[in-house]
């Protein structure tokens, strides 16, 4: 087969080249006639790059400047302007107008960019008139596509063509011709084929003309050593003396495909992406701009810029709570307002923050309300967005980032989740990763690049500040650590009055309408105490809360309002928020059979029954056996009070209440159900907790047996040993068999309440605090949650809007309470 070797490219064409190709293509052209080798189109490179390249930057230049003269010749005219034509065009077509709706906010802002400079750059341009064309993944896939069938078409193309040159054997050539003594000279081309020129006249079917017009055959051999000892034996055997032999001679030659192939693919590759950028830029801005995606800005950083005049309007205002956070913060406000006073003393002021803390607390926020009170740019980027499946992306995000900070300094860097890239680097655990580890090391060493006269401060939020890289958190990087916590009643009252201010409130219109006559001032009195009682009445009902969920509470709120056609929201609209929020969505769909329905209201009852009589549970304000959320059937909602210390009593009276329910179904029914499970995975991890980590089992001593490290579910070993193992597992199951014993006796004695408030749970489905206190008296003990008291106790939280409402709101300065 003659293809076998063609694609082996000793030299690429030069002009010499191109001519001997083009002498080659002649002979082989000629044999087109016999229809022995298929036409070939001669398709040498007409254009260089450079000329490609001028020729679509002038083609660019050419269209801009033909829209703004027919532009300017359909205003004299007085013709319609093409550009408000193709614009009414597309506001008759839905389809464009809606993808211009969906244009996104970034793509937005990069297409005025490169409008604004255009502008700038040569005025006499109409910047509508400029066409930006953006590549998506979508075109450069079907570019490679084409590109490579293409290539693939070619190659076939050319290697069925010198597969038709198969036509004649070696010992066809040696009989039919060689012997009969018709071979004039011999040719070896390329080292596997031989041209053999005949004695004019000597035509037959597998004869071609030369270029010299010479007849001549082809074939092929396997190997030029084999071809000449062949000739040598043949010519021996014919008595032929040695100088009268044939002549071989070597050429190498090759159809220009033969040299082009090889190369096709990465001139395509290479010569694509280079039209594609250059498309980019000269259609795109002119100015070698380029918008943002593609695989060119793959290294830059993805970091969102807000500055004053559009987002960072956000001050330490809108941040409530956590006074002593933005105490901390502050120091960075002075110094990016004004740092010649801290150069002049020679003081250095810390580069950066690390603000740690649950979800949700307001670390983001606060880090905004920093750049917003300084009135600096404030570049915000998540630390997962550092990191990609290309290998040194990360760090080059990194020199980014900073090298724009730096460009607009001062400014404020936020990375959120800085966990994402700062990680302890190779401490031997399961799993390093190379990438995120140069990432941070990158990171570590841009802090250290640049000094306090930068005036880019670098702060960073983390919710596992335990996790972090030590070298992060040495002086000189981020050496100051904001820790924000969930906030305590009086932060939540701070933060619900933030996010109630926005909205329009019962207690407000309620105002407007009862106090006509009232002066501004004292109309600002009583809506500031009417918002002040329901914010603390709010703030008590949602122990735990973070502000995110606060925010998410007032929004709730609104909505369940705006369902509802009411023209305000009130505190029955906020109740009900706070319950989708803690329980979850009412299940009105999931309808429980009249035995189900019952074993819930035993099995909630028990849960009451037991939060009523335990000194150390916490207050009860509602349980009901609505289906609510991923499958609770019932439940009971108590308010725990913001404290930091529990003991073990609180413990043992929190899992005898966790049993109340398990224990009620084995007192009034024969048998049980699987409506317990929830309870006995909470009691387990508090006994756990009590024996692993709080020292609380006599047997096993002040030890801690948890170590905590829950290295992405792998638990490499236990600290202790086999024996420590069992006692532990027998100190679990004692705490639990004790709290079970107890709460057996209770629930024996109150076995008449329990019945009582069962039946009661069965008819309404739903009874608050006032309800238990009608049926089975007041609570024995005295409450222990100083906010209950002050702004729950004597009203009925949960129990729904009563029939008539409205209030006078007076101002009163001794009361506490919203009553
Ligand atoms: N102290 C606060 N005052 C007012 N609003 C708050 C406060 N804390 C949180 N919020 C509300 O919660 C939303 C989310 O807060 P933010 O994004 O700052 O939380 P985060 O701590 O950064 O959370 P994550 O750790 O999940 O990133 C804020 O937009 C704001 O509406």
């Amino acid at each position: 087969m003659l293809v076998t070797n063609s694609i082996r490219v000793l030299r690429v064409p030069t002009h010499s080249m191109v001519r001997s190709l083009s002498s080659i293509s002649r002979p082989l052209t000629s044999r087109l006639s016999n229809g022995i080798i298929p036409s070939l189109k001669p398709a040498y490179p007409t254009r260089s790059f450079s000329s490609l390249n001028n020729r679509v930057r002038f083609k660019a230049s050419i269209q801009s400047f033909k829209d703004a003269q027919n532009e300017n010749e359909n205003k004299k005219e007085g013709k319609p302007d093409e550009s408000e034509e193709s614009k009414k065009s597309e506001k008759e077509e839905p389809s464009k107008d809606k993808e211009k709706k969906n244009m996104d906010q970034e793509e937005r802002d990069m297409r005025e960019e490169i409008k604004e400079r255009l502008k700038k750059e040569n005025p006499k341009i109409d910047p509508n008139n400029i066409k930006i064309y953006q590549f998506d993944g979508k075109t450069v896939a079907l570019y490679f596509v084409m590109s490579t069938l293409f290539t693939v078409a070619l190659t076939s193309y050319a290697l069925s063509g010198e597969s038709e040159k198969n036509e004649l054997s070696f010992q066809d050539f040696k009989t039919n011709y060689l012997e009969r003594g018709l071979v004039t000279k011999l040719t070896v081309i390329n080292r596997f084929a031989v041209e053999a020129e005949l004695i004019a006249g000597a035509v037959s079917d597998q004869t071609f003309r030369t270029s010299g017009g010479t007849p001549a055959v082809v074939f092929t051999i396997g190997s030029v050593e084999f071809f000449e000892e062949e000739m040598k034996n043949v010519q021996d055997k014919l008595n032929i003396p040695v100088n009268e032999r044939l002549p071989i001679l070597y050429e190498e030659r090759g159809s220009w495909l033969n040299y082009i192939l090889p190369i096709l693919p990465t001139v395509l590759l290479i010569g694509g992406l280079w039209y594609l950028t250059m498309r980019r830029t000269s259609q795109g801005s002119g100015a070698g701009g380029g918008g943002p995606g593609g695989i060119f800005k793959i290294g830059k950083s993805k970091a969102k810029l807000f500055n004053q005049e559009t987002d960072v309007k956000i001050k330490f205002k809108d941040v409530a709570g956590c006074d002593e956070s933005k105490e901390e913060i502050m120091e960075f406000v002075k110094f990016l307002q004004d740092p010649r006073k801290y150069e002049k003393l020679g003081a250095k002021i810390p580069r950066g923050a690390i603000l740690s803390g649950p979800p949700g607390t307001g670390k983001t926020l606060l880090a905004k309300a920093t750049a917003g009170e300084a009135g600096v740019p404030f570049l915000s980027v998540s630390g997962s967005e550092f990191v990609e499946m290309f290998v040194g992306v990360g760090a080059s995000r990194v020199r980014d980032l900073f090298k724009t900070a730096r460009d607009m300094a001062p400014s404020i860097i936020f990375v959120d989740e800085i966990d994402a890239i700062g990680k302890e680097r190779g401490n031997g655990k399961i799993g390093g990763n190379d990438e995120r580890e140069n990432t941070l090391n990158q990171l570590l060493v841009e802090m250290d690049g640049f000094d306090s006269s930068d005036h880019v401060v670098v702060l960073a939020g983390t919710n596992r500040p335990d996790i972090l890289d030590k070298a992060l958190l040495r002086p000189g990087r981020f050496d100051r650590h904001i820790s924000i916590d969930t906030p305590d009643i009086d932060g939540r009252k701070q933060i619900f009055k933030v996010h109630l201010s926005k909205l329009t409130l019962t207690c407000d219109e309620d105002i407007k309408a009862t106090q006509k006559d009232i002066d501004f001032s004292k109309y600002q009195e009583l809506k500031s105490k009417a918002i002040d009682d329901l914010a603390g009445r709010l703030s008590a009902l949602t122990p735990g809360f973070a502000g995110a969920d606060i925010a998410n509470c007032c929004n709730e709120g609104a909505l369940i309002a705006a369902r509802e056609d009411a023209s305000s929201v009130d505190i029955y609209h906020f109740e009900q928020a706070i319950e989708r929020v803690v329980a979850g969505l009412e299940r009105k769909s999931r309808v429980l059979s009249l035995e189900e329905k019952k074993t819930v209201a035993y099995h909630e009852a028990g849960h009451a029954i037991c939060g009523w009589f335990l000194e150390f549970a916490d207050p009860l304000v509602k349980v009901s056996i609505i289906p609510r959320g991923q499958g609770a059937l019932g439940y009971a909602q108590y308010l725990p009070k913001d404290q930091y210390l529990i003991s073990k009593e609180q413990f043992m009276h929190r899992i005898t209440m966790a049993l109340g329910g398990r224990v009620s179904e084995e007192l009034h029914f024969d048998t049980v159900t699987s409506g317990a499970s929830d309870d006995f995975k909470k009691v387990t991890q508090m006994s756990q907790q009590m024996v692993l980590r709080l020292g609380m089992s006599d047997k096993l001593g002040s030890i801690c047996y948890d170590s905590g490290d829950d290295n992405g579910g792998f638990k490499v070993h236990n600290n202790y040993s086999e024996t420590t193992a069992r006692l532990i597992d027998t100190e679990v199951k004692r705490f639990i068999d004790e709290a079970y014993v107890a709460c057996t006796k209770l629930l024996t004695e109150k076995l008449d309440l329990v019945d009582k408030v069962a039946e009661e749970l069965y008819k309404k489905e739903v009874l608050t605090r006032e309800d238990m206190i009608r049926l089975v008296g007041p609570r024995p003990f005295a409450e222990r949650n100083d906010a209950f008291d002050k702004y729950i106790k004597g009203t009925d939280a949960f129990k729904g809007r009563p029939e008539k409402k409205g209030k006078k709101y007076e101002l009163n300065e001794d009361s506490d309470s919203a009553e």
